[in-house]
């Protein structure tokens, strides 16, 4: 989910950026055609006015008609002369002659008087007008020689008012940059501190660069407000101007933001939500794992408690029964032959009797004992009740069982039982069956070492007597 979440974020930054470089390349296309056509209209105004200039006696009427269906666009309409005196501003003909001599558009036109063309200057502060001004500047030549120059300024609201019209947000800027680094003119939705005529735009800027490409985008930081930006450039090399479009990422990746924080709370919300949902099934499939295993564990216990002899640990009657069975079906099918031996402790009522019932149960349990030491780990070992047990003896003949058997025999008889009570001397009877001649069932098994047991009684006890065989045949 967050690599989705994050792509998405990803992505949408991509796409907001490249809507915005649209968009202030947009603009900049935009004002640059605006910028190119008051250009032209300014130099057709004053191509039309040098035509009149020298030949009007009452020139002051006639500029004053010409200059009037402008309105505000005309901000002062001069001549100076060849000496660089104001010889006429349409905002004071009567005033004495200014010195301009120092003005950057009239030393151009001076300096250069085989070149008959359109100057635009830096945005000056007007002597006479006292207002910020760019001149749209032609000279006046009389016989081919330079005779004055003809000063149209226009105020650099004219282009600031326009380009504040036009929303760039509130951090965002246009710009009219001569090809020499000065701002001509400046709208911008932060504040920027007026520096005409001393600021200059560090010659790093790609559009400064003639061999650049005369439109394309940029951006990092303007030297104009600090701020990083992107922007959009178009380059009027005909005029000597460019037009900058500055978009704040501020401004126009607000959306974005809010679109990503909102984004990055659902996925937190959703990932919180999982995790508290992923602690909740953790915790009850714990519970469940612990009641299943608890409940495993009791009925482990339940059938061991059912499968074993609680006072001995050997194998419960119905439980060795039932491996009996199964261990049969298992020789049966391999061939193999199994022995069982039925084992009866001798007078045993007689402990009990001199004993008592409790140093009995632990004859009973030290006889279990010592049987077991005799067994191999695969002999199955089981009491079938009272003082009467059984062993079976997988892949075991008569004969090797028999020798088990004896042996166990003599273990019992030779040690004396130790109890609570005393030293108690214990002998044990038993029968021997064997599958190996013919094939039995349990039952049948069963008996036949039982009879060998009952025989082994009769005949004095503490001996093995093996089924189907003669007294005194060993
Ligand atoms: N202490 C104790 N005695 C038991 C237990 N189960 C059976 N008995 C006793 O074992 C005795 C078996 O006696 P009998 O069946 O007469 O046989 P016996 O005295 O061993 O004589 P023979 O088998 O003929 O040698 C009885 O006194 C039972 O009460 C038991 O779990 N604990």
């Amino acid at each position: 989910m967050w690599a989705f979440v994050l792509n998405e974020i990803k992505h949408e930054r991509a796409s907001t950026e490249s809507a915005a470089r649209n968009d202030a390349m947009n603009l900049a296309t935009a004002f640059e055609a605006h910028v190119h056509s008051v250009i032209r209209l300014m130099d057709i105004i004053l191509l039309d006015m040098r035509e009149d200039v020298l030949e009007h006696s009452d020139f002051h009427s006639y500029v004053r008609g010409e200059v009037e269906p402008y309105g505000s666009f005309v901000a002062q309409f001069a001549v100076i002369n060849k000496e660089g005196r104001l010889m006429y501003s349409n905002l004071a003909p009567e005033a004495e002659p200014v010195d301009l001599s120092d003005r950057e558009h009239f030393r151009i036109h001076r300096d250069n008087p085989d070149v008959d063309r359109l100057f635009i200057s830096k945005p000056v502060l007007g002597r006479v007008s006292q207002q910020w001004t760019i001149q749209f500047t032609r000279p006046i030549l009389q016989n081919g020689q330079f005779a004055g120059v003809l000063v149209h300024s226009v105020p650099t609201s004219f282009f600031a008012d326009y380009y504040e019209q036009i929303d760039v947000g509130p951090n965002g800027s246009i710009v009219l940059l001569g090809t020499d680094r000065s701002v001509r003119a400046i709208a911008s939705g932060s504040p920027i501190i007026e520096r005409y005529g001393q600021f200059k735009v560090p010659q790093s800027k790609p559009y400064f660069d003639a061999s650049s490409p005369e439109r394309g985008y940029f951006e990092g930081v303007s030297s104009l407000d600090g701020e990083y930006h992107l922007g959009a450039y178009r380059r009027l090399n005909e005029y000597g101007v460019v037009v900058v479009v500055l978009l704040a990422p501020k401004d126009f990746l607000a959306a974005y933001r809010e679109r990503r924080e909102l984004l990055i709370v659902s996925a937190g919300v959703i990932s919180v939500l999982l995790f508290a949902a992923g602690i909740l099934i953790f915790v009850l499939s714990r519970r469940y794992f612990q009641n299943t295993a608890s409940l495993r564990l009791a009925h482990d216990q339940l059938s061991q408690f059912a499968n074993t002899d609680a006072l001995t640990g050997v194998s419960s009657r119905r439980s060795f029964l039932h491996r009996l069975e199964a261990e049969l079906a298992r020789t049966g099918r391999h061939g193999d032959c199994l022995s069982l031996l039925m084992l009866d402790i001798d007078h045993f009522k007689r402990v009990n009797d001199c004993y008592g019932h409790p140093i009995g149960d632990a004859v009973l349990k030290q006889f279990t004992t010592i049987c077991t030491r005799m067994l191999r780990s695969r002999d199955l070992f089981g009491r079938l009740g009272g003082e009467e047990f059984a062993i079976a003896l997988p892949h075991t003949d008569a004969e090797g069982a028999r020798c088990v058997a004896e042996k166990i025999r003599l273990a019992i008889a030779q040690a004396p039982i130790m109890t609570p009570g005393g030293t108690i001397p214990i002998t044990v009877s038993m029968g021997l069956a064997c599958t190996h001649v013919d094939r039995v069932d349990v039952d049948q098994l069963i008996a036949k070492a039982d009879g060998a047991l009952y025989a082994a009684k009769h005949e004095g006890r503490n001996q093995v007597r093996v089924a189907g065989e003669q007294q005194g045949q060993f």
